[in-house]
């Protein structure tokens, strides 16, 4: 028999490796806190000038210079220092702050350069990555002179907790959660916020099966307890939205009812516009409560469905869709009408008008494309990276997206998992709390009208 003393140095050591190794793997947060990120900042602060001159943050500066050994090279390494005193140009880096930890990373805040913007350091956040040997680095926040930036050492979107719905109205939201619903996970580990209030219009877009209808799944759940109108445009018969039905005002599943529905929002929206001159205001958030109309929502799964055509008499109808849809996201904003609009490509090749309506939407999700050209099509105008980040997404992380944040810059999230049926219970939960059509039509005037258009649509 073999006799092992455990009080041998080697077995101690061994036995707290082990230790480390089992801390790491069962708690990985406190042992990021207290083992790895002590030695991450150290390291951080020690290499900054290296890394903020190899990402291009440094700025060269002239101070005075002054050696008691003339004919010593300087700490630029380039400048040979001739006199006792000479103005010398130095590389001089951004002022770092302490870092600071957070559970999936660190972060740090920065003295923005003179002549610097906090852009300058959202384009070198791959550089920076790379330097740091982490996952990603984002811009979080700026003030004048200052920008903080988060470094990512573990993917929190790998694990995303499922949401769970709300079951009563009261829990399910505040007044400042109000058409800012909460559907997953930003990558920096802030909440997803979808905020209608400041992005008022979103397209969703993604191959099959890259989590889409989750998205529409969680936006339901989290609008459901929420005093607002939902209403459905839904040309695969009926299958995708229908579920939701209970808490939907409408529900339009023919090109015919879908082209009703939308002369019908756009009525509303005229009415809209005359109360808020009525009132002289310019938006109906300046509205009092009391006369404040419901805020609609319109959630519009597969776009492509309404633009396509087979003959000459739905083309005509497919121009008055693109129209109606152009002209509610051009000035829906201001009266309360919002768009989601699901699809698998939302390009030019669908027909005309989805380019200029395109253009109206600021809110953009990305999930996996097929194509570099659609996430060209979704993210264009945002950072080449990303279009780099959305072609990265990987179909084992269906719920992943590239997206507009509320600040304008864009990040990574990841919807919570919701499955139809969950939404399904919160629709039929919150069935009370949908207004009918006539009940949306009349909000804000002051007086109930009796339905526009077709009562039919009504679900
Ligand atoms: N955030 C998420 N977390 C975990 N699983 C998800 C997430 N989002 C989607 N999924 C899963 O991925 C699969 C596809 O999702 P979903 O049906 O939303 O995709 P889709 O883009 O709507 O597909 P299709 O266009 O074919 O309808 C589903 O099984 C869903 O449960």
């Amino acid at each position: 028999m073999i006799d092992i003393d455990i009080h041998h140095p080697v077995i101690k050591a061994l036995a707290a490796l082990l230790l480390l190794i089992l801390w790491r793997r069962w708690a990985p947060v406190s042992y990021w806190y207290l083992f790895v990120f002590p030695r991450k900042a150290v390291w951080l602060r020690w290499s900054w000038r290296h890394v903020a001159s190899g990402c291009g943050l440094t700025k060269k500066r002239q101070r005075w210079w002054f050696t008691t050994i003339p004919g010593l090279v300087a700490s630029t390494g380039v400048v040979r220092v001739k006199r006792r005193f000479q103005r010398v140009a130095v590389d001089t880096k951004p002022w770092m702050g302490l870092p600071w930890p957070t559970r999936n990373g660190f972060r740090i805040t920065f003295h923005l350069l003179d002549g610097q913007v906090p852009d300058d350091y959202a384009k070198v956040c791959e550089r920076l990555a790379h330097a740091w040997r982490i996952e990603a680095v984002r811009v979080v926040g700026s003030r004048p002179g200052r920008v903080t930036l988060q470094g990512i050492t573990q993917d929190p979107l790998t694990h995303v907790a499922p949401a769970e719905p709300p079951t009563e109205p009261s829990t399910g939201w505040s007044a400042d959660d109000l058409l800012r619903p909460i559907v997953g996970v930003l990558e920096t580990g802030a909440a997803w916020r979808m905020d209608f209030r400041l992005i008022p219009h979103w397209i969703n877009v993604g191959a099959t099966q890259s989590g889409k209808s989750n998205l529409l799944n969680a936006l339901i759940v989290s609008l459901s307890p929420q005093p607002v109108a939902m209403v459905g445009f839904d040309l695969k018969g009926g299958v995708e939205l229908s579920v939701y039905g209970p808490r939907l005002s409408a529900l339009a599943t023919t090109r015919e009812q879908c082209l009703d529905l939308l002369t019908d929002l756009i009525t509303v929206m005229g009415s809209r516009m005359l109360a808020c001159r009525r009132h002289g205001v310019r938006d109906i958030w300046q509205l009092p409560d009391t006369l404040r109309p419901i805020p609609v929502v319109i959630l519009i799964d597969e776009l492509a469905e309404l633009f396509l055509t087979a003959d000459k008499t739905e083309k005509d109808q497919v121009t008055r869709t693109a129209t109606a849809l152009l002209r509610i996201a051009q000035l829906g904003r201001a009266f309360g009408i919002h768009l989601l609009l699901s699809g698998q490509r939302i390009g030019s090749d669908l027909g005309p008008g989805v380019t200029a309506l395109r253009a109206q939407i600021g809110g953009r999700v990305c999930h996996r494309v097929n194509d570099p050209e659609t996430a060209v099509m979704t993210l264009g105008d945002l950072d080449p990276d990303a279009l780099v980040a959305a072609r990265s997404i990987a179909p084992e992380m269906p719920g992943v997206a590239v997206i507009t944040g509320a600040d304008g810059r864009w990040y990574r999230a990841r919807s919570g998992y919701v499955s139809t049926e969950a939404a399904e219970r919160a629709a039929h939960t919150f069935a009370d709390l949908t207004p009918s059509w006539a009940q949306v039509a009349a909000s804000g005037l002051g007086h109930e009208l009796p339905a526009n258009g077709n009562p039919e649509l009504a679900a």
